[in-house]
């Protein structure tokens, strides 16, 4: 039997074989499109935490990705319209009924693409966009499924392909696609073996048509390509407002050398106002452990306090529970005198609903351990991202505003780069004027050095010492024993979930009362 390559290349002008490419595009595109959004809304629903919610969501999925699609197919177009009449008029068009199968069985597998890309972005990046005042829904859209998507894009793109394929499938109700047309063109002339290449050729053109798009997507989407910045240049050269000089000189020590020491800007009388932020006889189980037990504590304004003791003790705990990032068990929490995140109930503390405690959250800002800025914007889009939210400040203003504080911590001819562009010590940098952004009250610094290098290290130090010289009341965790006897006006000790001891850092480093505290000292110093 021969090939007739003039019938075949003829057929590429046959009208009807375009309709109905068109027509399984359209079919293909409009329902991966509507998968989407509904395999979105399961995945969060699957992930939210609510049992309820989170079975509803596995029963879908469950349903949807066990039901064979022509079963699905069959049962949408003629026994719907029979149970429910009033849906008639749009099933008994095979489109429609098309777009309703191929839709429910692709979102219940779109739904498990998106959820692995849920599952992916980590818990501290959740905790980051809280610490920025971020209720739920901002937090998705926001931190969690842009870098959801991303990640998703391969598993979405398959899907794609899968779904044009499927469209085959929408032919047993007569709906003419592609396949159902070349069917009925070699029913006429039996010229099986052209047709049929043709048609898997205008397959393949749709599928390379597809695919190159993704890729486009994902290149452009993809941080981490090398690129060329040109607001990168933009931003280096763009006139920058005057910042308050010692912060930014500190920051600029950091950016160009790293100093051996760190400046002693602390005022030898620190002229300290009342108490912002306390905890009151908070207890906190973790694990079936209790972590932190009847823990006071109060910073007041102005005031630096620098939170030491040996690891396990319950410092980073204590921290979370002050800005509400963990819920406390007992006792309570107030910022300014008020109740944060907390009302009182009759067995105990009972949690405010989170979209209250983000607005108080933002009053109280918080510097990770391991920076935790979002690795989807640039530095500049980082710090400006909470005040866009929040305020209702122009994008030129937010610019404006980002760069000096970028400025304040010698970073503002990085605005334009990405954050795994950044060295440790940069990032954290970035970190703090992200922090800065919110014109927090207090600033909660957990291990805001342990991450990083040792000649890093007092870079970020510089940065946090400027602010306790610009008045800034923060709490910091440390390990850092010299920054500690430097900068702070209070030092207190944590042993086993309790405040053991706390003290101005020349008595507690000369002399300790307690004799886990001197023991502590001893082994830090032996350390060194
Ligand atoms: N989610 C959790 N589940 C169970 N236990 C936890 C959890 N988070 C922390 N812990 C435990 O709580 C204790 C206190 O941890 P925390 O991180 O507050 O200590 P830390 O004083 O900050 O220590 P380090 O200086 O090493 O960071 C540790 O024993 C830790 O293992």
């Amino acid at each position: 039997m021969q090939f007739d390559w003039s019938y075949a290349i003829g057929l590429f002008a046959d009208g009807g074989v375009w309709r109905a490419a068109a027509a399984t595009l359209l079919l293909a595109t409009v329902s991966w499109v509507l998968a989407g959004i509904l395999g979105l809304g399961v995945a969060l629903v699957k992930q939210s935490g609510f049992r309820v919610s989170s079975r509803t969501g596995g029963v879908y999925v469950w349903f949807f990705r066990g039901v064979p699609l022509l079963l699905l197919i069959i049962f949408i177009y003629n026994a719907v319209p029979q149970a429910i009449p009033a849906s008639r008029g749009f099933l008994s068009n095979p489109f429609n009924a098309g777009l309703v199968a191929l839709t429910l069985s692709g979102s219940a597998y779109m739904a498990e693409v998106f959820r692995s890309g849920l599952k992916a972005v980590g818990p501290e990046q959740r905790d980051a966009g809280r610490a920025l005042g971020f209720g739920s829904r901002a937090l998705q859209r926001f931190v969690i499924v842009p870098q959801a998507f991303r990640i998703a894009i391969p598993g979405l793109g398959n899907e794609y392909v899968s779904n044009l394929k499927n469209t085959s499938l929408v032919s047993v109700i007569s709906f003419v696609e592609l396949t159902l047309a070349g069917q009925r063109i070699y029913s006429l002339n039996f010229r099986i073996l052209e047709t049929l290449t043709v048609i898997g050729i205008v397959y393949l053109a749709m599928v390379t048509l597809f695919s190159t798009l993704q890729n486009q997507l994902e290149a452009r989407l993809d941080v981490w390509r090398p690129r060329k910045s040109r607001r990168a240049r933009a931003a280096a050269e763009a006139p920058v407002a005057p910042v308050a000089p010692a912060a930014a000189e500190a920051g600029r020590a950091g950016a160009e050398t790293a100093p051996a020491t760190v400046p002693a800007p602390r005022p030898a009388a620190p002229p300290l106002g009342p108490v912002v932020l306390e905890a009151r006889q908070v207890s906190k189980n973790l694990g079936g452990r209790e972590i932190l037990r009847k823990v006071d504590f109060a910073v007041r304004r102005g005031e630096v306090c620098v939170l030491i003791g040996p690891s396990g003790s319950g410092k980073s705990t204590l921290l979370r529970c002050l800005n509400r990032l963990l819920t406390i068990d007992a006792g309570t929490v107030l910022l300014d005198d008020e109740p944060f995140g907390y009302r009182a109930g009759a067995t105990g503390p009972r949690p405010e609903p989170e979209r209250r405690v983000a607005d108080q959250r933002r009053r109280v800002g918080m510097v990770f351990q391991r920076f935790e800025l979002f690795p989807h914007y640039t530095v500049l889009d980082n710090v400006t991202l909470a005040p866009r939210h929040f305020g209702s400040v122009s994008r030129a203003q937010a610019r404006e505003y980002g760069l000096r504080l970028l400025a304040k911590v010698g970073m503002e001819t990085h605005a334009d780069k990405y954050p795994h562009q950044l060295s440790g010590g940069q990032q954290q940098r970035v970190a703090i004027a992200r922090t800065l952004a919110l014109e927090p009250e207090v600033i909660l610094f957990d291990e805001p050095t342990s991450a990083l290098d040792p000649e890093l290290v007092n870079e970020v130090l510089n940065v946090i010492a400027a602010l306790a010289a610009e008045g800034m009341t923060m709490i910091i965790v440390s390990h850092e024993m010299g920054f500690a006897r430097r900068v702070a006006h209070r030092v207190v000790f944590m042993d086993e979930g309790s405040i053991l001891e706390e003290g101005s850092p020349q008595q507690m480093f000369t002399a300790p009362t307690h004799s886990r505290t001197r023991q502590f000292l001893a082994a830090i110093s032996h350390g060194d």
